[in-house]
């Protein structure tokens, strides 16, 4: 995917499979929303294709759109509607909405239905934004920098949102700074650098993939402290317990986190 001279995106190979939660990470102008909106049919790639729920985005009709749910960067339209009437008005494209009043006290939007979306704050309006992405019922959901804005009450109540439609098995392609959260929602991370995506796997394999391993620490009962690197911590706190007879004292466990491990990828890659 080019613009002009420049290319954006070199022979990015992504695939997410039905259900999964991926997740795009990468620094500013690395191509996530530009990913995203060829998935999307927002914009068309200058190489390549791709295919969502078995259409090209960029020709499917009104039955594919009718199972995608989009959060943009920002909503700029409709500035002076009403929230529940701007949502009712979108709602009746969908042949299988949600109720607009359920919808927006999912959202935490509930006692703001009757405002106007430029009386909202920022954060209320990214809500209001992901509302907008879920009012018909997506089979598959593309999230671009939901949470920008949020503060922690709307951040956790939106991974609740989250949580609920993976359980009911929709498949959701997230980009997002916040390493927390990724690390909190992801099934799969994929990291996007120099064009390509550098990493694709689960969290977990991320951690191996760079030679990070989980620390597990524990009193002996001589009271000193032990320390043991492992990249199977369950397996190696059981054979501990074992040996020790009973529960181990003082035992912590500090797996490397997304963050440290996101900053060692994108500093190799520099
Ligand atoms: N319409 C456009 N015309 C020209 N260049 C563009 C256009 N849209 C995006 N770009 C360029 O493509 C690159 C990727 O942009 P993109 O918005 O996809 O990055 P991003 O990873 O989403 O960044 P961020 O984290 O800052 O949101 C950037 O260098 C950007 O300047």
């Amino acid at each position: 995917m080019s613009y002009g001279q420049h290319d954006v995106l070199k022979g990015l190979d992504l695939t997410v499979e039905k259900g999964q939660l991926f997740v795009l990470l990468g620094p500013n102008g690395a191509g996530k929303t530009t990913t995203i909106e060829i998935m999307e049919g927002y914009a068309k790639p200058t190489g390549g294709s791709a295919s969502v729920l078995g259409s090209d985005p960029l020709t499917a009709g009104d039955a594919w759109r009718d199972q995608v749910g989009i959060v943009m960067q920002s909503w700029a339209d409709h500035a002076s509607w009403r929230l529940d009437t701007l949502l009712g008005d979108i709602a009746s494209y969908y042949s299988d909405p949600y109720p607009t009043a359920e919808l927006l006290e999912l959202v935490g939007l509930g006692e703001h239905r009757r405002r106007r979306l430029n009386q909202l704050s920022g954060g209320q309006r990214r809500r209001m934004d992901v509302a907008l992405g879920l009012v018909g019922h997506p089979r598959v959901l593309f999230l671009d920098e939901p949470t920008a804005g949020f503060d922690p009450q709307a951040r956790a109540d939106f991974h609740r949102v989250i949580s609920g439609l993976k359980s009911e098995g929709v498949t959701i392609v997230l980009t997002t700074h916040d390493l927390q959260e990724a690390e909190r929602l992801a099934d799969r991370i994929g990291i996007l650098l120099g064009g390509v995506i550098h990493t694709d796997s689960t969290p977990a394999e991320l951690a191996q993939s760079i030679g990070q391993r989980t620390q597990v620490s524990w009193t002996a009962k001589d009271g000193a402290r032990r320390t043991e690197a492992t990249d199977d911590p369950d397996t190696l706190v059981h054979e501990l317990m074992t040996s020790n007879g009973g529960p181990l004292t003082g035992l912590r466990i500090d797996r490397p986190s997304l963050e440290e491990i996101y900053m060692d990828i994108v500093e190799a890659a520099r």
